[in-house]
Formats: structure tokens, sequence, C-alpha cells
């Protein structure tokens, strides 16, 4: 498949509303598009499956899924176009959003107080109107602008169209080899990366690595103690023009370990998306946002690929060579920064984490620097 087509097949795709993925992974070159055959659609049940996974917020709903048989994979080398310097956009705040929010936030900090919950992440949806809604353009500009996100751009006729660039892991496994990160906190980038975090962020931050590595551990069976579990120091990433707090979690799986449903189950949706306790942040969420996330902090990625190598190149072990390291992957990485393209409409998604100590104009504020991250590549 010739790399120059990429794009065009994408178009192609698209234009006879099939269902399709196109994403690159962070700080790769590689972009993949699958290409499903058919309009059928198909849903994860247990998670393993082989294909791209496509899960909402909500548990409780359907997972969607673009199985990895019968379908046209393609791969294109991408290089960013240096010309390509797209302006923040700064479109008119709307000022009943504005009060819906803040009283929204008021709302998280109460029940905070009244002990319902240690920390509540509260997000809204903003909907804007474009003349030039096509998602392919979009897609190219997204990873233009995104290098060390997870960029993508995924279609179904019977569900929707979604992009976005998420800078968050939810979990990795290669073979027995899991990694994930507790990602939270955020402040503008000003050309700066040594930056000052206030201890109400790094204490949000904490919320979600505590839950993380605990919830591993339960779900490795291993309440007590000792489970090899490798925990970085926070550290500051950048996101396009945000800052946040980043640990690093590594830990080796019981060899044998197969299922990633309760790996799943135990982690999403994290504090850096819903809260703390999960149950009663989510349920908080679900009655208070006043809109249905759908697949806005759900999660999307790589499931149960099979990744071949070959064992060794020395040529003293050239028996060696005839047999390849088979290994079963998945890279799933939590939707966040991302868009609904509905005809002319394009749905935002931002959101914030709540705890005792936030201020809700600010929080407020933080969801309009999100905003305008997706915004700059619509327009
Ligand atoms: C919820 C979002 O982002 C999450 C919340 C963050 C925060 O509360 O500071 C930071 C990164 C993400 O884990 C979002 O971007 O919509």
């Amino acid at each position: 498949m010739l790399s120059d087509h990429f794009f065009e097949q994408l178009k192609a795709q698209w234009d006879l509303q099939l269902p399709f993925v196109a994403y690159k992974k962070p700080d790769t070159s590689t972009v993949k598009g699958w290409l499903q055959k058919d309009d059928a659609l198909h849903c994860s049940r247990d998670f393993t499956e082989s294909g791209f996974v496509f899960a909402p917020f909500d548990s409780q709903r359907e997972s969607f899924l673009i199985p990895f048989e019968n379908t046209a994979l393609l791969t294109h080398n991408f290089v960013a176009s240096d010309s390509a310097e797209y302006a923040i956009v700064v479109t008119p705040m709307n000022t009943d959003q504005r009060e819906f929010h803040v009283n929204l936030v008021q709302k998280g900090i109460a029940a905070i107080k009244q002990d319902q919950f240690k920390k509540v992440v509260l997000s809204r949806r903003e909907t804007v109107e474009t003349t030039h809604a096509d998602p392919i353009p979009i897609f190219e500009r997204l990873l233009n602008t995104y290098p060390t996100a997870f960029v993508y751009c995924w279609y179904h006729p019977k569900v929707g169209l979604w992009l976005g660039a998420t800078p968050e892991t939810l979990v990795k496994i290669r073979g027995n080899r899991l990694n994930t990160m507790a990602l939270a906190g955020t402040q503008p980038f000003k050309g700066e990366t040594d930056v000052i975090w206030k201890d109400k962020e790094r204490e949000e931050q904490q919320i979600v690595t505590d839950f993380i590595v605990a919830q591993l551990r339960n779900s490795m069976g291993d309440a007590t103690s000792n489970l090899k579990m490798e925990v970085s120091s926070q550290h500051t990433v950048r996101a396009g023009n945000l800052l946040h707090l980043k640990t690093d979690i590594a830990l080796q799986l019981a060899p044998g370990t197969k299922a990633l449903k309760p790996i799943l189950e135990a982690l999403h949706p994290t504090p850096a998306v819903c809260g703390f306790p999960k149950d009663k942040a989510k349920d908080f969420i679900i009655a208070n946002e006043g809109y249905p996330r759908e697949f806005y902090a759900g999660f999307l990625g790589e499931l149960n690929l099979k990744e071949t190598k070959t064992r060794n190149t020395n040529r003293r072990n050239v028996e060696n060579n005839a047999y390849g390291v088979s290994k079963v992957v998945s890279n799933l990485y939590v939707n966040l920064r991302c868009m609904q393209l509905k005809d002319s409409k394009v749905n935002l998604y931002v959101g914030g984490g709540i705890t005792k100590d936030s201020d809700p104009v600010s929080e407020w504020e933080e969801t309009v620097h999100k905003s305008q991250i997706i915004k700059r590549v619509i327009f």
C-alpha cells in the first residue's frame, strides 16, 4: 500500500461511510489506518478480542471494536510540516456555560466537604459551529500539532466520528510487562517546564497514583505486599500548551496472566478522569454534569495484538533465528482532549479534577485552556 495515498484512502473510506480508525502513538512517526470492509458494528464482550477498542466512560455501556481480522491495514510515515503553526483560537465565552460550570464545581466542593468523596473530575461539553468539519484535515492538523500525544480519528456510521490528541496512557501490556501512569494537575505552559506545583495539585495527583497502585495490587491478588512495582517520582510533562504532573508505574505480571478485563475493571475510570472513591464520584458526575460523556474519558487503542520479533541476529545462534518470539500487546489510552463531529457542529469535551481546595473560577479557566488545544485544529 503506497503511503502517499494514506490520507486519500481514509477520505475514500469516510466518503463510503465505512468504519475506520487512524492513529499515531506518542513519539513515533508511523500512522496506522484500519479500514473495516463492511459496516457491521462489533462489540468487545470481555476485552479478549484482538482489534482496536473504543470504550465509553461508563463501563456499563457497550465497548466497540474494529476487529483485526477482515480489516485492511495501512501504514504511513508521517513527517510534520514546519509551517504548521495553528493559532490559539479564543472564541467568545458563553456566560451561561461559565455559570453552569462554576456552580457545578461549587456543588462538587460542597459534596467533598460533606465527605461524599475526596476528589471528583467535573467536565463540560462545548459545541462550536464550523463550516469545515472535515475529519481528515483535522486529523492531519492534530498530527502536526501534538507529536507526543496519542492522536486518533475513529469512525463508525452507527456510532459517530471522534478525534483527539490525548497525553494519557490507561495501560500498556507487552507480554508480562505492564506500564501505566498517573496524570493530573494542570497549568498553562509558558515556555518553561521547570515549574512550581502547589500542594493542592500534588495531592490531587497523588490520589491518582495511590489509587492505581492499590487497584493493581488488589486485582493481582496481592493486597498485602510483595508485588514488585516500580513507581517513579512526580515529574512535569508538557501536553501542547499545558503542563501536567505525572508518575510512571510499571510491574511484571505473573507468568500466564492473560485476562485484561480484571485490570481494566480495576483501573478504569481512574481518579484522573472520574474521582475517588470511584463509584461515588461517578454517580455524582452522571447526576450533575448535565450531559452524557459518551466516549470522552473512556479509553481506546490496540487490544491484544500479536507482536512477533526475530529472536537473535547473532550468527552463533543461527538456529534460533527461525523462531520468532511472540508477545501479546495492548496499548490503551484515555480519551481526553477529544471532539465529536456531527455535521457542521463539533462537540468538545473538557474537564478538571476538583478537591476541597479547588477554586471554581480557576477550574472554569482550566477547561477554557483545554478547549483551546482542540479548537486550534478546527478553524
Ligand atoms: C479531565 C481531563 O484531564 C485530566 C485532568 C487533569 C487535571 O485535573 O488537572 C489533568 C490531566 C488529565 O488527567 C481533560 O482534559 O478533560
